[in-house]
């Protein structure tokens, strides 16, 4: 795949294109919509293979497959009126928007997948959801960390879900944080002790030969500190309440 076009150059638009382009390997042409010039004219600057359109249409005409990265209410206006030949592969990154709909609005018989790519695919970091499996798609994310295929929308609705707990796991830290200074914690030792432990944390993750439980107990002393939180804060109502928001959540995303 040597030709791709992404349309919506913001935040995950942008870590594809350094994705794509920071490899060792020779990268793809890719071709920018022009709207956030600002951007769309660093990423062209920055590296030898990122040229930006003149319009959306332009954008589809130069590549074999596109990536629409708008946000979901701004598809109609980035999308509508566009001409997408069957021989293109769409890539739908919006959250909550099903193929169905991509399909209504561009109105094309060309190949649409849905994918959850995240921002480390800057570095080629993440695995990326994809739906229905494209060997294309499954190819290009693969380069970026991985693909994930799944059988269907009803389970990659599953993963969307699971996707939007990210930013809370951010908050539980900060709270953390903001906890030990009102304790008088001076606020810089305790923002870097909270990401050092984090970040250790993340790297045993990379462990695959344990379960989460696995790793959970084998960081719990009996009787220990770390059991009492749990056991007092991580409730099985608290934990009934985060699978209710998640439920409530995965309703949303089906509703469209
Ligand atoms: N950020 C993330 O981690 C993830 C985001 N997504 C999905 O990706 C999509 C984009 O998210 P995100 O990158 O965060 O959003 P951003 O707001 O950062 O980027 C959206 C970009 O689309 C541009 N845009 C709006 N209208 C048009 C148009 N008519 N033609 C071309 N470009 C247009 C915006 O320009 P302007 O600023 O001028 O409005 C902006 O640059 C969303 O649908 C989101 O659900 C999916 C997975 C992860």
């Amino acid at each position: 795949m040597q030709r791709i076009g992404v349309i919506g150059v913001g935040e995950i638009g942008r870590a594809i294109v350094a994705g794509l382009s920071g490899g060792d390997e020779q990268a793809p042409e890719i071709f920018l919509s022009p709207r956030g010039a600002r951007a769309a004219a660093e990423l062209s600057a920055r590296y030898a293979g990122v040229q930006v359109c003149a319009d959306n249409q332009e954008v589809v005409d130069r590549s074999d497959l596109v990536i629409i990265a708008v946000r979901g209410p701004d598809r109609h206006e980035a999308l509508a009126g566009l001409t997408v030949g069957a021989d293109k592969i769409v890539v739908n990154v919006m959250a909550g928007v099903a193929n169905e709909d991509l399909r209504r609005t561009l109105a094309t018989d060309a190949a649409l997948v849905r994918a959850i790519p995240l921002p480390p695919i800057r570095e080629r970091r993440s695995v990326t959801v994809t739906c229905p499996s494209h060997p294309v798609v499954d190819a290009l994310f693969d380069r970026l960390g991985g693909a994930l295929p799944v059988a269907d929308e009803a389970a990659f609705d599953v993963f969307s879900t699971v996707t939007g707990t990210l930013t809370t796991q951010y908050h539980f830290l900060a709270a953390l944080t903001s906890w030990a200074v009102a304790h008088g914690v001076r606020s810089d030792d305790a923002d870097r002790y909270v990401r050092s432990l984090f970040l250790g944390l993340a790297g045993t993750l990379g462990d695959g030969t344990r379960s989460l439980e696995q790793l959970a107990a084998d960081h719990e002393t009996p009787n220990g500190s770390n059991e009492r939180i749990r056991t007092t804060w991580f409730t099985s109502a608290n934990s009934e309440a985060l699978h209710k928001a998640l439920d409530d959540l995965l309703a949303v995303l089906r509703q469209g």
